[in-house]
């Protein structure tokens, strides 16, 4: 079976509902699928999977979270070089300007990013539950 990982971190959880919806999008695509808060994983365990799937919302002003996300981002970041990756995340009273900069982050590294990042508002909706399920599904496929 193929394997995927994600790898988040959440603060109030709506950045887990997302997380929780891709694994099964990408469950259901037939990928055995590992989730991993950031404050689990190391890097060398995440860098055993050919497709990663990063989560994080928007904090600081228009920024990664600077305790645990940032730190783990910016160490793995150098070794993407050719893996696939996706991004995804909630956010409040921006305009996801922090994702923009995180996937022209991810461009840089050499990684192949998977569409544009996945931004919700807020706690998603039921029908955005559903766009982050078919985001897995489609990130399977990549
Ligand atoms: C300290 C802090 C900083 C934040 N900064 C931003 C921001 O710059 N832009 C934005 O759109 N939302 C911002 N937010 C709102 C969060 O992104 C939003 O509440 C999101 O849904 C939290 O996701 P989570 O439940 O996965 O932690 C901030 C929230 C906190 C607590």
């Amino acid at each position: 079976m193929e394997k995927a990982v994600i790898v988040y971190w959440s603060g109030t959880g709506n950045t887990e509902i997302m997380a929780d919806k891709i694994k099964e999008g990408l469950e259901e695509s037939g990928y055995e699928t590992n989730m991993l808060q950031v404050y689990e994983a190391s890097v060398e365990a995440v860098l055993e999977y050919d497709k990663i799937a990063f989560g994080c919302p928007s904090m600081g002003i228009e920024e990664l979270e600077e305790e645990e996300f940032e730190p783990f981002f910016e160490e793995i970041e150098t070794q993407l070089t050719d893996k696939k990756i996706a991004l995804f995340g909630s956010y409040g009273w921006g305009d996801g300007e922090w994702m923009e900069a995180w996937e022209e982050r991810v461009a840089n590294t050499g990684a192949i990013l998977f569409e544009k990042g996945l931004i919700i508002n807020s706690t998603p909706s039921t029908e955005e539950e559903d766009s982050c399920l078919e985001f897995g599904k489609r990130f399977a496929e990549f």
